[in-house]
């Protein structure tokens, strides 16, 4: 059977839309997903929740699977009995005539017998399927990769490793902060109510105060989106910026900026006083920074496309009174947000990004002035990027002096998971 041609491989069957993207995921699976679902154009939320959902529960799937069948058939073949079986554990609002009969159509005639077999007794055994899956290894329960499930389990305990992977099971919130220079909390809840968009207050404690919208709502549609009332911000983003704590006035420099999340929120809080330098590496990535700055009238921020592994030039030595440093992470913290995520982690992944993280900050340090703060912050929640990390660079340099930070571990900070640390540089006086 041809790698991606299914019996009905036709553009209108969202089913076999899907279960192209899922073969072509399953033979490379560093291929983003959603690269092949942005040229989608019909039915394109229920393609997405198919690719997602079997991309995210692929282990759970296969678990299933093989409850019922021996070995493994060809890869078209293993996306359609994922599409089926995903549908019928976990799409309450699709028939179960129509996630067998439709998935079985897919097939080219020889493996039908196979697919229709499974799929009726996933059907019919479903209940007795359930219970057994909820005695399963983690991994297979909540379809993560041995790899994580160990590291965290070391970590934190087998029931917060448990209570994290539901956690990252769960559909993402969509969260908004409105910009306390344009708004208040109230004022932007009660132009959300008149609209018909009823926010309910997150929970999280930080400055600035952030609201979850209803699901379905689109974020454009919230009043105040194009005037840039607000940001869209998981409110876990927000303790970096409240331990760096930038002022108006002050020369700040937010090294690794795009998307540009974290920097608007301080340019919000230096409010068009002193100076704020944006430096990304990633020209791509740079145009929706400058969007986002544009929609909240951040215009004042400098944009620069620049390495900052890079040291300073002459000029740019000891400049900043603050820094923050929002690293590229294994973004275990986050995976809620990105389905196929999981599958990317690898020790191998995570000491190349700790060399990518050792040389931002080395060369962050030079560039704060004697006394400056700095955050280093991540959306892991991995030691050897986080605590562990920085306390081995700290301790290699004598002018940093480590002084707090905080981790927010989902779901008990009922947030994304991130880390954030703050560094002082001290003064030439006391060194
Ligand atoms: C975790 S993201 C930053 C998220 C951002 N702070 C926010 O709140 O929206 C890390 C960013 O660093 C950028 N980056 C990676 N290596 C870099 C480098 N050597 N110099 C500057 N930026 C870099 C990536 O392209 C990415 O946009």
């Amino acid at each position: 059977m041809n790698r991606t041609r299914f019996k009905s491989d036709d553009r209108d069957d969202p089913r076999a839309v899907a279960a192209g993207i899922i073969t072509e995921w399953l033979a490379e699976p560093d291929h983003f997903p959603e690269r092949s679902l942005s040229r989608v154009k019909r039915n394109r939320a229920f393609v997405t929740e198919l690719v997602y959902g079997v991309v995210r529960r692929l282990l759970t799937l296969e678990w299933i699977e093989n409850q019922f069948m021996s070995h493994s058939p060809p890869r078209p073949v293993q996306a359609i009995l994922h599409i089926g079986v995903y549908q019928l554990i976990f799409m309450d609002d699709v028939e179960e005539y129509a996630a067998v009969h439709e998935s079985v159509g897919l097939a080219e005639e020889g493996w039908r017998g196979l697919i229709n077999a499974v799929l009726r007794r996933v059907q019919r055994e479903r209940t007795f399927v359930l219970r057994r899956l909820s005695r399963a290894e983690l991994t297979a329960r909540y379809s993560f990769p041995d790899e994580l499930v160990r590291r965290w389990t070391r970590h934190y305990g087998e029931t917060d490793t448990a209570r994290l992977c539901e956690w990252h099971n769960e559909p993402p919130q969509t969260c908004v902060r409105p910009d306390p220079r344009r708004i208040d909390a109230p004022a932007f809840e009660a132009r959300c109510r008149e609209a018909g968009i009823e926010l309910v207050p997150h929970p999280f404690r930080a400055r600035d105060r952030c609201f979850v919208l209803p699901r379905g709502v689109a974020v454009p549609d919230v009043p105040g989106y194009r005037e840039g009332l607000f940001t869209i911000q998981d409110p876990s983003t927000l303790t970096a910026v409240d331990l760096l704590d930038p002022q108006p006035g002050e020369t700040v420099l937010d090294a690794c900026a795009a998307p540009g999340g974290k920097l608007q929120v301080m340019a919000a809080r230096m409010n068009g006083e002193g100076r704020l330098v944006a430096m990304e590496k990633h020209a791509d990535r740079v145009d929706r920074l400058r969007e986002n700055l544009e929609r909240t009238r951040d215009g004042w921020v400098e944009l620069r496309i620049a390495d900052a592994t890079e040291p300073p030039s002459p000029e740019e030595q000891e400049t900043f009174d603050a820094i923050l440093l929002d690293v590229p992470c294994t973004n275990t913290g986050v995976l809620r947000r990105r389905a196929d995520a999981r599958w990317r982690f690898s020790p191998a992944r995570l000491k190349k990004l700790n060399r990518l993280q050792t040389a931002l900050l080395d060369a962050a340090l030079p560039r704060l002035r004697p006394g400056g703060r700095l955050v280093y912050s991540t959306c892991s929640l991995e030691e050897e990027e986080n605590e562990k990390l920085l306390r081995g660079w700290v301790s290699g340099h004598p002018d940093a002096h480590f002084a707090k930070a905080r981790k927010n571990f989902p779901p008990r900070s009922h947030s994304d998971g991130s880390y954030a640390a703050l560094v002082r540089k001290i003064p030439r006086e006391d060194s």
